[in-house]
């Protein structure tokens, strides 16, 4: 047994794991303490979800006009039921999203020995940045069959560029700009769906206000239906963009207690809403639960941008949706504390957005 506080050893990362099983026995191999669920809770019958998919250069014609205002009702209903959408002409370049996608394969691609130059685990300590796995605070905690390596990108002069890799660097930097400008595109839609101040988003966001990508990998899994590639959660992000890996599926989504997979379209990126979102839209807007199911037979990568307020700031839903019908549902929250709240709640598989409800 471990002593109270003291983290138990670092683990394997699941790519070397998943190269060093071979399917023998009941679980395939798969180690107890990946093991999640129990076989056949119905996930061979997932429905699809029948996501809206928001053509980002109508939605944010300056002069707006009836092509603008018909993807700003499709908006707000992705808004109010999935929480999440596709965005088609959303100005980032096909080449420079299959380019991220094969640095992050390049990446991985590599002898254990060059990754773990980027770990996360320094001197024994868990740090947020850099490669490997969630932090294992306990023997009892599930763990994911998925490796990443996580990197702050904005502030840009917050970088810890020794943790940037030599085949991620420039393309990263030019697609924090893309994506950087799709979110500022966004924001101001979705305050104006709620009768807010266009801006009123946007000038929560400071300099300071900080932007993590992550890189997720998920080795094939000889029993997918026993494990997760990423456990049920939110994000507690203000907005999330995640660009799938074209041909492989595995995103699920959670609508009235029931799991929807989430469809891929090539070239497409999705948005969905955080709890940072969830919280000053009181709600309006949900920030979804969702995972991620690996594959038998094929390796799946994901790259992930979580846009994030300043971490000083103290967040609470917004005064124009609060009166006597509209109690805030929400208690006021700071980021910092939030976001830590977050990886303490996902790691023994809860929701932190509970601790915000009034
Ligand atoms: O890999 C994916 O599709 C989603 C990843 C995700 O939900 C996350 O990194 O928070
Ligand atoms: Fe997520």
């Amino acid at each position: 047994m471990e002593s109270a506080g003291e983290e138990p050893a670092p683990l394997l990362p699941v790519q070397e794991l998943a190269a060093s099983r071979h399917g023998a026995g009941d679980d395939g191999g798969v180690p107890s303490r990946y093991v999640a669920r129990r076989a056949h809770d119905g996930s061979e019958g997932t429905p699809t979800a029948a996501v809206p998919v928001i053509d980002l250069g109508r939605l944010c014609q300056p002069a707006g006009g009836g092509e603008s205002a018909d993807e700003a009702a499709k908006l707000r209903a992705a808004l109010q039921s999935w929480g999440l959408f596709l965005v088609v002409n959303h100005g980032i370049e096909v080449s420079l999203m299959d380019a991220v996608t094969e640095a992050s394969r390049e990446f991985f691609r590599q002898p254990l020995v060059e990754k773990q130059r980027y770990t996360n685990m320094v001197g024994g300590n868990f740090q947020l940045e850099g490669y490997g796995n969630d932090r294992v605070a306990t023997e009892e905690q599930v763990l994911d069959w998925s490796d990443r390596h996580y990197l702050k990108v904005e502030p840009q002069d917050e970088r810890n560029l020794a943790l940037w890799p030599p085949c991620l660097r420039d393309v990263l930097h030019e697609f924090t700009t893309k994506c950087t400008t799709l979110k500022d595109c966004l924001i101001p839609e979705m305050a104006k769906l709620l009768e807010l101040d266009g801006n009123y988003f946007s000038n929560q966001f400071s300099g300071k206000a900080e932007t993590y990508a992550r890189f997720n990998y998920y080795p094939p899994c000889p029993r997918p239906e026993l494990v997760f590639g990423l456990k049920p959660h939110t994000d507690a992000s203000f907005i999330t963009l995640v660009m799938v890996d074209n041909n492989i599926g595995g995103l699920q989504v959670l609508r009235d207690g029931e799991w929807y997979n989430v469809p891929n379209k090539p070239d497409t990126l999705l948005v969905n809403l955080g709890d940072q979102m969830e919280i000053m839209s009181n709600g309006i807007f949900k920030s979804p639960v969702h995972r991620v199911v690996p594959d038998a037979e094929k390796e799946r990568l994901s790259v992930v941008m979580f846009y994030s307020l300043d971490p000083e700031r103290e967040i609470q839903p917004a005064g124009k949706l609060i009166d006597e019908n509209h109690p805030a549902l929400y208690k006021k929250v700071k980021i910092k504390e939030y976001i830590a709240g977050l990886f303490e709640y996902f790691a023994q598989g809860k929701l932190v957005i509970e601790t915000a409800k009034i």
